[in-house]
């Protein structure tokens, strides 16, 4: 983890803490989402997110934590803006919808997984598919 400095914390989720961080490298801005490993072992709550982010760039292993460094979406969330705007024009929600059918077309054909809402696109319990709480293994095709 040396090589990420800590800018900000971004926000909170049902498993860890996302913060942005900045790689002292390359001065790339990067989110790391932190999960603690409980008793020191990767507990479930890791592992499904590991299956969710498996795509990810790098995954670090502390005594503690675990850490996953994904891309950082700078743009904020899809939720606050419809709050904010109460409504999206047609043309508005035609842009979204286009891009979220095309990163469930993405997962999928990274033989990867999405149940979630427009607030994130990871990992909520309510949003699992129930073969994964099972850790079973999930074939989208089938669901
Ligand atoms: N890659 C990212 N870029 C920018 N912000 C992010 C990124 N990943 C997460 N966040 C922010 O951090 C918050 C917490 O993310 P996190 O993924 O931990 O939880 P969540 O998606 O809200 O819920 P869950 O714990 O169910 O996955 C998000 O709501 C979002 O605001």
């Amino acid at each position: 983890m040396d090589t990420y400095e800590e800018v900000r914390s971004i926000g909170l989720g049902n498993f860890g803490v996302t913060r942005l961080m900045r790689n002292r490298d390359t001065g790339e801005l990067v989110a790391v989402k932190t999960i603690p490993r409980g008793n020191h072992r990767i507990n479930k709550s890791a592992y499904r997110e590991i299956i969710n982010q498996r795509s990810s760039t790098t995954a670090i292993l502390t005594h503690t934590h675990l850490a996953i460094v994904i891309e950082y979406a700078s743009g904020g969330e899809l939720f606050d803006r419809i709050v904010d705007l109460e409504r999206f024009s047609e043309d508005e929600a035609r842009y979204f919808f286009q891009q979220l059918t095309w990163g469930v077309s993405y997962c999928h054909h990274m033989s990867s997984m999405l149940h979630s809402r427009p607030k994130s696109a990871v990992g909520t319990p309510a949003y699992i598919a129930p073969e994964i709480l099972n850790l079973q293994e999930y074939d989208g095709k089938v669901s």
